[in-house]
């Protein structure tokens, strides 16, 4: 048998881990869940035949613990571990603020391996971007395996936990700037006379292409920019009314203040 994965607080992003895993070939009987709602844990077995234990049974016969709570439940469930999280355990955090030192003292288990893990949504179509961070008793073999955790849904990179922040600020929460764009774009759709279905399909592939152009072309963003920029042209009008409403400055105090409260969630708060 495997290593057994248990994915304790199974919301959204611990949803999309368990579909990855079991997408990239990990058997089912090597997957238990933890669940705060009998109706969650149910759920859950329907759509993916995973067990659901108490998270005291999981951090007793899972090899890997991966914690996908809020980071406002973070407390009470590693209180709820503590006692019965042995040390040969590799426990990984996911969530945006709380640090591997806050996890490690709150389980207080002596040499603790624990991964910070800062991941986001297209978990669900093998496309995350995952960055992973080492605490102080992680080593290169608890990172390799949080790697294979992750590498199947998408990209990974290694960061200093220092910078997870900042991290969670663009690529954790960066989707969602992303469908905020789209969404504005589709109304100017609306503004423009066209129906609602045409400007989503014809944003949508947009979106889609310029993705695989910036991920596949190897060029800098200006000067895909640039090609699209025609000299007194259609492209040129619509950025001058960007730059003069100041979104590329929005941008940068946006994702500022997307770090500033990822380092306030430290606190619990
Ligand atoms: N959503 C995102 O895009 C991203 C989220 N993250 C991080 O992932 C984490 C989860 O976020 P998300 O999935 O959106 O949140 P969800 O609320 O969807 O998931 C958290 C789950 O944990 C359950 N839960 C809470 N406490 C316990 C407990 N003691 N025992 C068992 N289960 C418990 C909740 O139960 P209940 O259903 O009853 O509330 C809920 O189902 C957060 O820490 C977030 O910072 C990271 C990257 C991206
Ligand atoms: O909004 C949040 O706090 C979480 C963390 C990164 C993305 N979603």
């Amino acid at each position: 048998m495997g290593r057994r994965i248990a994915v304790l607080g199974t919301g959204k992003m611990g949803e999309a881990l368990v579909s990855g895993l079991l997408r990239a070939g990990k058997p089912v009987d090597e997957v238990v869940v933890t669940a705060r709602r009998p109706e969650r844990a149910a759920e859950l077995a329907e759509r993916y035949g995973v067990a659901s234990v108490g998270n005291a049974d999981a951090a007793k016969h899972a090899d890997t613990l991966i914690l996908t709570v809020k980071p406002q439940d973070m407390g009470t469930l590693l209180a709820e571990l503590a006692p019965h999280v042995p040390a040969d355990r590799l426990v990984i955090s996911g969530a945006a603020g709380i640090t591997t030192a806050y996890v490690a003292a709150q389980l207080g288990v002596e040499g603790l391996p624990v991964v910070r893990v800062m991941t986001n949504t297209p978990v669900l179509v093998d496309e995350a971007m995952s960055a992973i961070s080492p605490g102080a008793h992680a080593t290169e073999e608890h990172l390799r395996r949080t790697e294979e955790i992750f590498r199947p849904v998408g990209k990974t990179i290694r960061v200093p936990e220092s910078q997870q922040d900042a991290v969670t600020a663009l690529s954790g929460s960066g989707p969602a700037y992303f469908y905020f764009l789209v969404e504005a774009m589709i109304d100017a759709g609306i503004l423009l006379g066209l129906p609602r279905t045409t400007a989503h399909d014809l944003i949508v592939q947009s979106a889609v292409g310029a993705g695989v152009m910036l991920r596949d072309s190897g060029e800098h963003p200006v000067k895909l920019r640039e090609a699209v920029t025609s000299p007194a042209g259609t492209t040129i009008a619509a950025i001058r009314e960007l730059e003069r409403h100041g979104v590329r400055a929005a941008l940068l105090e946006a994702l500022e203040a997307a770090r500033d409260r990822s380092r306030e969630l430290a606190s619990g708060s």
